[in-house]
């Protein structure tokens, strides 16, 4: 016996979901009370369901079809009312984009289900041009004026509710207030400083000769050497040193440690789900056992864990970590600080490695392909002392060849997500003032930007040429910053440098690199782009090479360690 209306139930319901939206949801942000906004609406409708059954006298069936009745017509008045807004009166509905894209994030979601949000965002700028509403509060706009206005000096813009994907854990790089970011950064700051990298240079330099007697052993055996592998054991073991004073042993058991593992299957679900942040809260929250969710938590305690033991470590050698860690001791902090410090360990081993290594496995996907390259290179490094990081410096190919491959093959192809200040702000694209309005979040994807023929000459070709004696084929460079810049830019940026400019070097005097198929129809590159995901970093496919030995080197080897880029 139904002791209500359902009709007049349902009507209530509807027009609860629109005041709801009009009164409340539309102000501000919402996705951190994601959890929160789950939980209540699941406990309304159990109160739905109890005040039916045992309160009214419903049966059980009537009682749960009421509920849903009600619960959905809820639904359906708040998001018709949320759908109706955001395509009609929203700030941004003049802006060009798909349909779909101005209603729900979801429809980014489904875009980037294989994890390739780069071609996504490609199609888009070919089909829409420099201005795309890729959300409901999102503009991506690829025009190279856009990273220095939203990063660069006296940018007012802020980092984009996507940094809040993480949350609780919170690190340098994730968090969005500007002064705990700055506070934050001046003691990172002074983990980079010269004399700090001369002291990580010489760790580099160890891990980096174990890689190539590892691959010299490879080239023995006559097997190929996945690059797509290799280089990220050997990022991961150097990180790993500067975040716990302990390598993760992957150089030398020729495996993946376990939670390294976990790391990048964690990592796996910023592809897809970098779009909607709230579910990441709502899946932390209320289902933390739910597969992938429980990978990255473990991780997470296993860095928590290890960050423990090293807080309570001599190291002879200061890591990255010293640093921090001793900031905290002359404070007097560091229990207060444990989150910190937990969350920028993490951020150590994720934006050390998960960068370097897409870079060095492009930079010699490059080198094979065109091999005239590493010959150009021998005799740039003919006679040089390649443990000097001065020397390195002035190489001019080499660094060429870095600038090619971050410009071409982004490690962080669209990521770095900014949010405009609330008063909105004034770009110049393509020569007119487009009025960007306030909270928008603005992207800049850099794969993309690589790509405009405005800027470069050739601008799919690999040509480092164009960093050296061709600048007529950079049209405008304002687009390229591989290390972002101003406020939020790279803080391991000389340190990256060092290490590529030197494993660069040094495999390329010992070894001559071919595809391992080189004079077949085999690989030659194809897997390296079709698994390439955008996880916010990009994770590259396999790239099986071959690394035979020279019979002469080039080079003179003293061990003189030193900072190679000024500070
Ligand atoms: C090829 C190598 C690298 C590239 C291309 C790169 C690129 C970037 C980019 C684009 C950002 C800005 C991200 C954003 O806006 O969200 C960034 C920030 C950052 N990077 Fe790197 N990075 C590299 C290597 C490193 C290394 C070796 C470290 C050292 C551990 C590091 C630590 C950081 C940190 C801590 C931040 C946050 C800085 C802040 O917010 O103040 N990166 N990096």
């Amino acid at each position: 016996m139904p002791s209500t209306e359902p009709i007049h139930l349902c009507a209530g319901a509807v027009a609860l979901g629109v005041i709801s939206h009009l009164g409340i949801f539309i102000r501000g942000e919402w996705h951190m009370q994601a959890p929160a906004l789950v939980t209540v609406f699941s406990l309304l409708a159990l109160v739905i369901f109890f005040a039916e059954h045992y309160y009214l006298g419903a049966d059980i069936a009537s009682s749960l079809k009421t509920t849903s009745l009600v619960a959905s017509s809820y639904a359906a008045g708040l998001f018709t009312s949320i759908a109706i807004y955001r395509r009609c009166f929203h700030r941004l509905r003049h802006f060009p984009g798909p349909w779909a894209a101005g209603v729900t994030k979801f429809w980014h979601v489904w875009q980037c289900r294989t994890g390739q949000n780069h071609l996504v965002m490609e199609e888009l700028r070919k089909k829409y041009g420099p201005i795309i509403r890729t959300g409901p509060e999102e503009l991506t706009i690829i025009d190279p004026v856009v990273p220095p206005t939203v990063d660069g000096p006296g940018s007012t813009c802020t980092k984009a509710v996507w940094y809040d994907f993480l949350l609780p854990e919170i690190a340098l790089n994730t968090t969005r207030s500007k002064p705990a970011h700055d506070a934050r950064r001046r003691i990172w700051d002074r983990g980079f400083s010269t004399k700090a990298l001369a002291v990580y240079q010489e760790r580099v330099v160890e891990y980096a000769e174990t890689l190539a007697t590892r691959i010299e052993e490879l080239d023995r055996e006559d097997k190929p050497v996945n690059v797509s592998d290799w280089f990220y054991w050997f990022t991961f073991d150097v990180m790993g040193e500067f975040a716990f004073a302990r390598s993760f042993g992957m150089l030398r058991d020729e495996k993946w440690h376990s939670a390294v593992k976990l790391l990048r299957k964690a990592m796996s679900l910023l592809g897809p789900f970098s779009p909607v942040p709230w579910l990441a809260q709502i899946a932390f929250y209320i289902t933390p056992w739910m597969y992938i969710v429980k990978d990255w938590l473990s991780m997470m305690q296993w860095c928590k864990q290890r960050m423990g033991e090293r807080i309570n470590m001599k190291v002879s050698k200061p890591d990255v970590s010293h640093w921090l860690i001793d900031a905290s001791i002359k404070k007097g902090s560091l229990e207060a600080d444990r989150e910190w410090l937990n969350g920028d360990a993490v951020t150590i081993i994720i934006a050390g490695s998960d960068t370097i290594a897409p870079t060095l496995v492009f930079a010699f996907y490059e080198l094979a392909r065109n091999p005239s390259h590493q010959t150009t290179l021998l005799s740039e490094l003919h006679g040089l002392d390649i443990y000097n990081p001065t020397h390195l410096l002035r190489c001019t190919h080499l660094n060429a060849l870095i600038n090619e491959t971050l410009r071409l093959h982004p490690p962080v192809p669209t990521g770095g997500y900014r949010q405009s200040p609330p008063s909105g702000l004034t770009i110049p694209i393509s020569g007119d003032g487009v009025f960007i309005p306030g909270n928008t979040t603005i992207i800049s994807p850099r794969y993309s930007l690589a790509r405009l023929e405005s800027s470069y000459q050739n601008a799919d070709q690999f040509i480092p040429e164009r960093w050296t004696t061709h600048p007529e084929m950079v049209k405008d460079a304002r687009g390229f910053a591989p290390f972002s810049q101003g406020r939020f830019n790279c803080v391991g940026k000389a340190l990256a440098m060092n290490e590529m400019r030197f494993v660069i070097a040094l495999l390329v005097t010992k070894f001559e690199i071919a595809f391992w198929d080189n004079d077949g129809d085999g690989d030659k590159g194809e897997r390296l782009f079709k698994d390439l995901r955008d996880q916010f970093t990009a994770a590259p496919g396999r790239l099986d090479l071959r690394f035979k030995k020279r019979t002469t080197t080039t080079t003179t080897t003293t061990m003189t360690v030193q900072s190679g880029e000024p500070e």
